[in-house]
This record gives C-alpha cells, structure tokens and sequence, in this order.
C-alpha cells in the first residue's frame, strides 16, 4: 500500500477564540504537488506552520510518510521551507547559508561540501557559492533559498508566497523551474498562495480554502470545469452563478427554470430533491448577440453590458442581467471584433443546455 507524503486528518488550529483552521482533512500523495488557495485569513499560512511545527495543532494529526510528527520539533520533521522573505544569513556567503542544514545535522565537511556543490547546480547557482547574499538579487536570493530548503533532502518541500515579492518574468521564470525541480526530485510539495494564476499553472491539485476548511481538492482543469461549492465557482476564474427552480429531477437530466426560462439540462441534480439548483456556466461557453429574437435550445436571458474587458487576445463583457441585476460573464471576443459594444446597452445572453454545470448547494 502506498503511503501518502502528508496526511491531514481533522486538523484545528484555535486561537483565542477564533478558529484559524477547523478540522481539515487533506491528504497529499507522495511526489504531489498540492496548492493551498484563498482570501486573506482562510487558514493557509496556519495550516502550512501545523505542518512545519511551527504552530502546535489544537487537534488533528499530521502525518508525514505515515509517521505522526504533532509533537516532534520542526528539525526533526525533515521538512524543507521557502518563504516569500529569502532569511538567507547576511554574515554567512552563498555556500555556507546552504550548507547550514547540514552543518547543524552533524553532517561531515567534505560531505556537505559535496551536498551543496550539488544542490546549487541544481538551481544554476555554483558560480556564486562565494558570495555574499547581499550582492544577490531577489531571484537569485530565492534561487539560493530553494537550494537550502532541498539540500537536507526533505520529505516535504513547504512553500510559502515563495514568489510574491519578484516581479512578474522572474516570477515565471521560478514558477517554472521550482515545478521543474519538484518533478524531477518526486518530492512531495505543499504551494501556499493567494494568486489562483499561479496555483493552477504549478499544481497536481488546488486545495480550495474558504474560513479554515478546504471546500475542493482538485486538479485544476476539474475546479474550473466543475467546482464543487458556490465559492469555488465565484473562487476560480470568470463564472455566472444563479439560482434555479427544479421543475422535473430525473436520473440523466433535469429541467429547471431559470431566468424565466425553461431549460433541459442533460444531467441530473448534484444532489437529489432538491427544490431549487445552482446554474453555473464559464464565458467561454455563453454567446452574446444583439437582437432578441431566435433564441436557441438552452438558457436565454436578457442582459445589460456593463463593462468590456479587453486582454489582448480575448475580450471579457460584463453584464447585469434583467431584471436582478445579478452579474454576467460571457467571452466577447468574436462579437467585439465586428461591432461596437456600448455598455447600457441590452443584449441576449444564449448557453447552451449542455454547457450548463450545476453547483450543489451549500448544505
Ligand atoms: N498568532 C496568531 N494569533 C492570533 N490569530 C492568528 C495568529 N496567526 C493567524 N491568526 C488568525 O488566523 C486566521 C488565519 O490566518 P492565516 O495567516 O493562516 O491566513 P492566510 O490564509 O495565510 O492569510 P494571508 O493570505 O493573508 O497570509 C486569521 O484570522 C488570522 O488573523
């Protein structure tokens, strides 16, 4: 049987008398790459300091490679860290910072010498091994960084915000080769950001965190297509969000009304009897036109533009829709390039039924 990398079960963090983390359950495969994702305050920093032992658990158990770690010192949990400030010693040069690990291991002199020779190959850095941090930019300082949290070989590579404070083609550029290298090493990662761009590009799977709990744990192309709770749909990228009466629940559809409208949609309630349903659909999959006549087979319904968001290669409208004034979000791209969008103006938004995903409520 495998054993997973990291294994949370029921972990609470309570402060006073607010609850940071509220029984979270998570558990990481070994060689994962997990992303913790959500607003300011939702627990994620917390979590990431349960794990390093920084923080003690209020309750829970943390597993790392099946082994309970809640009561033993962060040097013992052979864990790697990176955080968004480089905390490279200022007196120590570049080879010594990543070799201070060892040093305090007991690990031999011309062994470590070797081990850190190593790890700053791996990041590109063994031509600045005698250096002093200070000389180094922020992303040479966190190059230096990621060689110190992986010389030790840890079980678990912790980050936090890692890249936050590099301007955006470094950034990139770190994205890619702290992917790159956990890949490589098969070792098991855990990403904390508030930067779902970020999340979605580096992950095996994005731990959705909303007040303390995890509300998805999924593989970014299945968060984005079928989020799970009504927070991850407004969460993750661009979506319309709006309740349905059920009219008719049947095994592999249901139909619904909406928006005044009456839609078939090809699949059945995320959960059964229940009386009204959240439609959610992307804006890539809804259309925009100008005359109010011919609506198709799927929903339809009557909007105002409010406002056109124009990112080079696509176009975003945002509308209000008639008469609730919920928002609307639909790719205009097509329709942009032909005519002049005037927002105040009302238009006809058209999905079709089998573009429609239905979030379960909030139970
Ligand atoms: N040492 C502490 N004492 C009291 N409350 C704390 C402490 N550390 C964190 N908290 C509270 O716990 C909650 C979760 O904080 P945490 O830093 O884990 O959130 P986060 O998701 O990492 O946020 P951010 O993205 O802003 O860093 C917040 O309400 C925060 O104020």
């Amino acid at each position: 049987m495998n054993v997973p990398g990291l294994q949370l079960a029921r972990v609470s963090k309570i402060f006073g008398s607010s609850v940071a983390v509220d029984r979270l359950d998570l558990d990481i495969a070994e060689g994962e790459f997990i992303s913790l994702l959500g607003p300011s305050g939702c627990g994620k920093t917390t979590t990431l300091m349960m794990v390093a032992g920084f923080e003690d658990v209020s309750e829970g158990s943390i597993r790392i490679r099946g082994r309970h770690v809640e009561n033993l010192a962060p040097e013992h949990r052979r864990i790697g860290m990176m955080f968004q400030a480089y905390a490279l010693f200022p007196h120590m040069n570049v080879a010594a910072n990543v070799g201070y690990g060892l040093k305090m291991r007991g690990v031999a002199k011309v062994e470590r010498e070797a081990r850190v020779k190593r790890a700053l190959a791996m990041v590109h850095m063994e031509a600045f091994a005698d250096r002093s941090p200070r000389s180094l930019s922020g992303g040479q300082q966190q190059r230096i960084a990621l060689a110190r949290a992986l010389v030790v070989e840890p079980d678990i590579l912790l980050l936090d915000e890692p890249f936050s404070a590099l301007d955006r083609e470094l950034r990139e550029e770190l994205q890619h080769e702290v992917r790159r290298l956990q890949q490589e090493l098969g070792i098991t990662t855990v990403f904390v950001t508030h930067d779902q761009e970020e999340a979605l590009l580096m992950s095996d799977r994005v731990a959705v965190m909303c007040a303390g709990r995890v509300e998805q744990c999924a593989a970014p192309a299945e968060l984005y297509a079928r989020p799970a709770t009504p927070f991850v749909a407004r969460f993750i990228g661009r979506g319309t969000l709006t309740e349905a009466a059920v009219l008719e629940a049947g095994a592999n559809h249901c139909r619904l009304s909406c928006l005044g409208r009456e839609v078939q949609v090809p699949r059945p309630l995320p959960v059964a009897a229940q009386k009204t349903a959240n439609v959610f659909f992307r804006p890539e999959d809804a259309t925009l036109r100008t005359s109010p006549e011919g609506a198709g087979a799927g929903l339809s319904f009557e909007a105002r533009l409010e406002a056109v968001y124009f990112h080079g290669a696509s176009s975003l409208a945002e509308l209000a829709i008639i008469p609730s004034g919920e928002r609307a979000f639909v790719d205009c791209t097509a329709l942009s390039r032909h005519a002049a969008l005037t927002t105040g103006e009302t238009f006809t938004v058209d999905v079709p039924a089998d573009r429609i995903h239905l979030v379960p409520l909030k139970p």
